[in-house]
């Protein structure tokens, strides 16, 4: 097999420009995810460069297409990084991109104009390169979003070996005889085998970031399947899938199912006096509140309107009311203010467990909201369990027709 320098320098051009200009296409449709136009940027730039150095590969007698080439890869990696961090919704520290395109330009202008030493400029811009790289790969490697963990793994890696594969050919730079740099580009062997592989962990890096854009455009829309979309709590829908599987679990171990049902007090006074938005508003808060207040293995979901469900696993009814209670407390203790008035809410909660009314969703439901029901009826802004009210009143006993 032969393998071309200035061909396979083409085609690296032809598909990073192409990954930019779908980049930048998916930017448009990506909502609030951040950072994807900048690694399309990133790809253009990494397209010019190779489209540089492959018009100037036969003879290379232009210093300043040198010093453009290495600056436009280092801004294509510096962007690439700024994307990484804007995608992860962290702090774009732009001085690590602008030291690194600052670098190359000063050491390529350095070493080609000021004091003539291709080697040594060889070597500062690989090491540059290599640093930057080895960067990206730490910025996706750490703090990993665990839905994500595939694509950050792949793009990380790719950035990691480009790292070290940049690294190993400093190293050959380094130990190349003197005579092998003539002219304004290092002689040094070209090796194809090498060259290819750098250039498809080159390729790898964009189609790791489609890769993370999918993965996480997927999450959102799952997000949005799943969850409230005005307080972000599960919905209906994902609270009983979530109770089947939680249903299983406590039978197989022998666990304790315990339920609560929230509901604000008045709700519909704070609606007809301050608006739907203060109601809206009231409610987000109220979501805050309890997630929290719980676990992360409890689940909190809108179960309808203004009423809220937490299932809570290995829980009894008499540990679940103790928590039911810290969170009345937390919420009742806020001090809401909208366009200048302050709100002041309570909230109402019944509780049970599987204990006494068994594993079925529907029957947990159900005494729950007898005990919420109680609760209105003794004045609201209290807790009540369902034992409690199983004790004190008489279960009303229809009289079955003749
Ligand atoms: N702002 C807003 N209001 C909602 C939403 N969902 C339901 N509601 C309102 O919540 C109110 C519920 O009122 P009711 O069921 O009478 O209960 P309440 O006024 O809280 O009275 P108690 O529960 O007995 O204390 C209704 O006015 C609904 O229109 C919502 O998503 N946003």
């Amino acid at each position: 097999m032969s393998l071309d320098l200035r061909t396979m320098m083409l085609m690296i051009s032809v598909l990073t420009l192409l990954l930019s200009g779908l980049l930048g296409m998916a930017s448009f449709q990506a909502g609030n995810i951040r950072g994807v136009r900048l690694w399309a940027m990133a790809s253009m730039c990494h397209s010019l460069a190779s489209y540089i150095i492959f018009a100037q590969l036969p003879a290379l007698t232009n210093g300043w297409i040198m010093v453009w080439g290495a600056v436009l890869v280092m801004t294509g990696s510096g962007l690439q990084f700024a994307g990484i961090r804007a995608f992860k919704e962290e702090y774009i520290d732009w001085r690590i991109p602008l030291s690194v395109v600052g670098l190359a330009f000063v050491l390529s202008v350095w070493f080609t104009f000021l004091h003539y030493d291709a080697a040594a400029r060889s070597i500062a811009n690989t090491l540059v390169f290599a640093l930057i790289n080895l960067i990206c790969a730490r910025a996706l490697l750490i703090n990993i979003e665990p839905p994500l963990r595939t694509a950050y793994w792949f793009t990380g890696a790719s950035f990691a070996l480009l790292g070290v594969a940049s690294l190993i050919r400093l190293a050959t730079i380094f130990h190349a005889p003197p005579d092998a740099f003539v002219g304004l580009y290092p002689q040094v062997p070209f090796i194809p085998i090498r060259f290819l592989f750098g250039s498809l962990l080159l390729m790898c890096v964009p189609f790791g970031f489609v890769l993370m854009l999918n993965y996480r455009l997927i999450l959102e829309m799952q997000k949005i399947a799943l969850r409230d979309g005005l307080t972000g709590a599960l919905n209906r829908r994902s609270l009983e899938q979530e109770a089947i599987r939680l249903q299983a679990r406590c039978q197989r171990y022998g666990d304790t199912l315990a339920i609560m049902m929230i509901d604000v007090d008045h709700f519909k006074a704070i609606n007809d006096q301050c608006g739907h938005q203060v109601g809206d508003k009231v409610l987000r808060r109220l979501a805050e509140v309890a997630q929290n207040s719980i676990r992360r293995d409890d689940y909190f979901a809108r179960y309808g309107g203004e009423e809220f469900c937490i299932l809570l696993p290995s829980t009894t009814e008499e540990k679940a009311r103790v928590l039911a209670d810290r969170l009345r407390q937390a919420y009742a203790s806020l001090t809401m203010e909208f366009g200048g008035a302050v709100l002041h809410s309570t909230i109402s909660i019944g509780v049970a467990d599987s204990k006494r009314v068994g594993l079925e969703f529907n029957e947990l439901v159900s005494a729950a909201d007898k005990a919420l029901y109680h609760a209105k009826q003794e004045g609201r802004n209290r807790v009540v369990t369902h034992s409690a009210i199983m004790s004190s009143v008489p279960e009303l006993v229809m009289p079955l027709p003749e």
